[in-house]
């Protein structure tokens, strides 16, 4: 086996060119077998094994600079970097991460999992690289998806003006995680269609240049011109246009045509941009006519390409999905919004039924939360169906676009709270501290899948102005599904009245909380109060006012930071107007969280239910100490 013989960086030098063609085979089979078992990204990892060893080839880390934009598709990387033997732990606690760590090997250059900053990051190296006289090499790898993103043009825009060496690869599958969408995308499909020209494209202009004073004259008069005959002769205009050159495009599993290219891109003196054609999924079949099903995948059969788990319950991704298709159904202005996320949103369900109100935009966050706005105000209901921690790319956009405006734009806000395996680039736990700061925005959670329906039929029908559900990942609770008391704004539901404490769960916490409220009735205090908060914002100050009268110890259980959160507001609301009671915040503490599952991760922080057992009667021990 030769890919026993790359222990650490560079061992990949060692392996002569001839043998490369059987390595790749060798990562690609330990790829499948090993996401087989763990689950990972690996149709995007399928498809970059050639150009990550044609890049390693050339390149020299961690002197050079190798940056992957978002991340998920740097398994081989890893590999040729000394961390195969970390796989069987992939995006296990304590394992390997998913993604690109600078504190995992000295061979990752930026920590990622958000798309189309790899760019930018990698300019800053170059500029700083400069400026410290330094002489490595910087590349940045972007996927077609990825360059939907706005980040990827600001920085191209600027990385255009630069006047020494910055490669930036396009590795261009024409997949995004679903179909990739939007002019860039059929830009680069004309230029992956003219691909057999490339030779004849490269040769023509070379020949013309050859023929003294005229050659060079009429190259120049077709770069001037607007006809297409020109993108045969000088493909990548857009980009040589801004000032990048264009080389390619190239064949992504030729790993000599990329070598060759990549040494001719080392030499450029500029911002030079490499297309490189690779197929998603490749060497699987179940991967390469499925990209999208296999793009992240759980544990499967290789055999069949079929999933190992057994389906779980209906998730609230299912529920918001059934329950928008209904109220779009009923109402002809709801319109729905994807960042390219219609499957992981349940949007696709909505595309099918509505083509014609379903926006997918790409990886464009900003640009949806805005064009939402837009929609509001021509008329429409736009409902942006998004993750909570990608929805942070949008925090100026709400409020400067949507809540300044007080406009009815409703944010479906997906993977809310802690999400597993994709770790701390992928949580949404900022969500309620960044959402109920801005003004005229409401902010509501549900307890289970129904109150999620019934909180989106709420929004959509009675309320106005912007509004924020947000939910967490993975099979919808279905606990306390008969307490339905009708939604009210800014009104939480409670759900067992009792005295003394107070418990206050938000959205995925409330199931957690009704244990926890068992626990202490069953074991010290006859009668804990136990709240379904439903609105982060508006805060409910009537329930807050009467706690007051019988409570000493109101404590908040949410799956969001404490700076900002709810607990916060409570807090401040208590110590503001009822200073007597106490109050008792459980939340995430200030610093990111790591992969591993979400048990873990809620109980490594105390929220799981012997955790928040054990703050709510150390507070309570604590206070009626202080009263003694
Ligand atoms: C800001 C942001 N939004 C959404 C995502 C989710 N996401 C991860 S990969 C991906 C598709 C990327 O497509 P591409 O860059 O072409 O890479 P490929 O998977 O095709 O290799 C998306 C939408 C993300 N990581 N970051
Ligand atoms: C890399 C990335 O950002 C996505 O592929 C993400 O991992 C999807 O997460 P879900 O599996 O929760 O849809
Ligand atoms: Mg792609």
């Amino acid at each position: 086996m030769i890919l026993e013989k790359i222990k650490k960086p560079n061992d990949i030098h060692k392996v002569s060119l001839e043998d490369f063609p059987r390595l790749a085979e060798e990562i690609r089979s330990f790829l499948i077998q090993s996401v087989s078992e763990t689950g990972g990204h690996l149709a995007s990892n399928l498809g970059v094994v050639e150009l990550t060893l044609a890049l390693h080839n050339v390149l020299d880390l961690p002197q050079d600079k190798l940056i992957w934009d978002v991340g998920h598709q740097a398994y081989t990387h890893k590999i040729l970097t000394g961390r195969k033997d970390g796989f069987k732990d992939l995006r296990k606690e304590g394992g390997l991460s998913g993604f690109p760590k600078r504190n995992e090997s000295n061979c990752d250059s930026f920590d990622t999992g958000h798309s189309s900053n790899s760019i930018s990051a990698g300019l800053g190296y170059v500029r700083a690289r400069d400026l410290m006289g330094e002489k490595y090499h910087v590349v940045s790898v972007i996927g077609d998806g990825a360059l939907t993103g706005g980040m990827a043009y600001e920085a191209l825009n600027n990385a255009a003006e630069l006047k020494t060496n910055f490669i930036i690869i396009i590795n261009d599958n024409n997949m995004s995680i679903s179909k990739n969408v939007g002019g860039m995308s059929t830009y680069l499909s004309a230029l992956r269609t003219a691909e057999t020209y490339t030779g004849m494209k490269i040769g023509v202009t070379k020949t013309l240049k050859k023929i003294p004073h005229v050659g060079t004259a009429v190259v120049d008069t077709v770069r001037k011109t607007k006809s297409s005959i020109k993108q045969l002769i000088i493909p990548g205009m857009l980009f040589e246009n801004m000032g990048l050159t264009y080389l390619g495009p190239v064949d992504g599993h030729n790993m000599r045509q990329m070598m060759k290219l990549f040494n001719e891109a080392k030499r450029v003196e500029g911002p030079v941009v490499v297309h490189v054609l690779t197929e998603k999924g490749r060497g699987y079949g179940p991967a390469s006519s499925h990209p999208e099903r296999f793009h992240g995948t759980g544990p499967f059969d290789i055999q069949s390409g079929r999933p190992l788990a057994a389906k779980t319950a209906p998730t609230y991704t299912d529920h918001f999905s059934g329950a928008i298709c209904s109220l779009a159904e009923k109402n002809k202005k709801v319109v729905a919004i994807t960042a390219a996320m219609p499957d992981g949103t349940g949007l696709n369900r909505f595309r099918k039924k509505f083509p014609e109100r379903f926006f997918d935009v790409g990886i464009a966050e900003e640009h949806a939360v805005t064009f939402a706005a837009g929609m509001a105000l021509g008329g429409m209901i736009p409902v942006f169906a998004v993750y909570s921690s990608f929805l942070q790319r949008g925090i100026d956009q709400i409020l400067h676009d949507v809540c300044m405006q007080d406009l009815h734009v409703i944010f479906a806000i997906d993977r809310a709270g802690f999400v597993g395996a994709d770790g701390e680039t992928h949580h949404g736990c900022f969500d309620f501290s960044y959402l109920s700061m801005i003004p005229n925005m409401t902010v509501m959670a549900p307890k289970n899948g129904k109150e999620l329906e019934e909180m989106l039929k709420f929004a959509v029908e009675e309320l106005d102005g912007p509004c924020a559900i947000r939910y967490p990942k993975g099979s919808a609770c279905t606990d306390m599904e008969e307490c339905h008391e009708p939604l009210k704004k800014g009104r939480s539901e409670v759900i067992t009245p009792g005295s003394e404490i107070a418990v206050l769960g938000v959205g995925s916490m409330v199931s957690v909380c009704q244990k926890v409220c068992e626990e202490i009735r069953n074991h010290k205090i006859a009668g804990a109060t136990f709240v379904n908060v439903r609105f982060v914002k508006p805060l409910d100050t009537e329930l807050l006012d009467r706690l007051s009268q019988n409570h000493s110890l109101l404590v908040t259980v949410e799956e969001n930071v404490k700076s900002g959160g709810f607990g916060e507001h409570v807090s401040a609301y208590m110590e503001a107007c009822h200073p007597e009671v106490r109050v008792l915040p459980l939340a995430i503490p200030d610093h990111f969280i790591e992969h591993g599952t979400v048990d873990r991760q809620r109980m490594k922080i105390g929220l799981n239910v012997q955790g928040i057992l054990d703050a709510v009667e150390q507070s309570w021990e604590n206070l009626v100490n202080n009263r003694k």
